[in-house]
């Protein structure tokens, strides 16, 4: 994902830090936005893809950005999955806010990919999820999951019904919990993103998306605590990530404003703010790792982030020439 002069990312590919070696084929690269109502099935499925270890089942973090879930590698192709958060109608004007930037990456994937639990069918969610991809412009294809549940009129009942409301380029049925027809979307992946080097070096595909997952942690509390007080360009970074020998890890963290007022909201009084801020995000991050957590939150100033080509290698993105 490039970025353009606005700083908004683009689908197009210029090129990574990444590279997969100098023989045969050319590699290929992109990113994937993974939709799809709570519980769906997302992280189940970049479990098949990419190993248990990376992608976090169960985790509630609604704040999405660019936030990877995973990254995998088949045949000579990376692929990028992304998250998008699971909801569709929100209320609150905080969710509204982040619903939009979500949606706003899924415009910039190469790919989209709907996934459906074929067990709920089109109720509820998957209807205004359906509703809502009419405005996405990405090749889009249909994923019908849990197809182990289910019995096969239903889910071909389903498909022609969902074909009907969106044009999908190709639809799936498969189980992400025994992988039966995954295979097969990997294989449509592998092929269908684009030529280009890949985004990541192979050794840092492991602990990027915790980086990226803890610091998304910790901007939600913040906005949580903050958010008629702060602007939404106060940014937060992973800047240090220690797995210790007792089987903790000590985590450093800083938060990112623009201006010393900005640093005095987010410390608080006698510091109450930030040390409230820690304490939610270093208990979430926590049970998510199954680990315990010694989390360090600093504030700093930073004018004109957005210029800053370090903040968008932190977010694994290119910064515009
Ligand atoms: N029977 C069956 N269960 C599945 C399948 N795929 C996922 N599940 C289960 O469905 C539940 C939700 O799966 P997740 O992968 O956490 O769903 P998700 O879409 O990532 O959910 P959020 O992170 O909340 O958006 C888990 O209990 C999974 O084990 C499948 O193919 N068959």
């Amino acid at each position: 994902m490039a970025m353009n002069d606005s700083g908004e990312p683009t689908a197009e590919n210029d090129g990574g830090s990444g590279s997969a070696g100098d023989t045969e084929a050319p590699t290929r690269s992109g990113f994937v936005a993974l939709i799809g109502a709570p519980n769906a099935g997302k992280s189940t499925l970049v479990n098949q893809f990419v190993g248990a270890k990376v992608s976090i089942v169960s985790h509630k973090v609604q704040t999405t950005r660019a936030i990877v879930r995973g990254i995998a590698t088949i045949e000579r192709t990376q692929i990028v999955f992304i998250d998008t958060p699971g909801i569709f109608a929100p209320r609150r004007r905080l969710d509204r806010a982040m619903v939009t930037t979500a949606w706003g990456g899924a415009k910039d994937a190469d790919v989209v990919m709907v996934l459906i639990d074929a067990e709920r069918g089109l109720k509820g969610d998957a209807e205004k999820l359906l509703e809502a991809l009419k405005d996405v412009r990405q090749p889009m294809v249909l994923i019908l999951n849990k197809i182990d549940q289910v019995k096969r009129d239903t889910l071909l009942a389903l498909a022609a019904a969902a074909n009907e409301k969106v044009s999908f380029e190709r639809t799936f049925m498969i189980s992400a919990l025994n992988g039966s027809g995954v295979t097969d979307v990997g294989s449509y992946l592998a092929a269908r993103l684009p030529e280009g080097p890949w985004y990541y070096p192979e050794d840092q595909i492991s602990d990027l998306p915790m980086r990226q997952l803890a610091a998304e942690i910790t901007r939600e509390k913040l906005y949580l605590r903050l958010h008629q007080e702060l602007p939404y360009s106060s940014h937060v970074e992973t800047e240090s990530w220690e797995e210790r020998k007792d089987g903790s890890v000590r985590i450093e963290q800083v938060i990112y404003v623009e201006r010393e007022s900005q640093r005095k909201i987010v410390l608080g009084k006698n510091g109450e703010a930030i040390k409230a801020i820690g304490q939610m995000a270093r208990k979430e991050i926590g049970e998510i790792l199954e680990q315990k957590v010694h989390l360090f939150l600093f504030v700093k100033v930073r004018q004109n982030w957005g210029d800053d080509p370090e903040r968008y290698r932190e977010m694994g993105l290119e910064f515009p020439r």
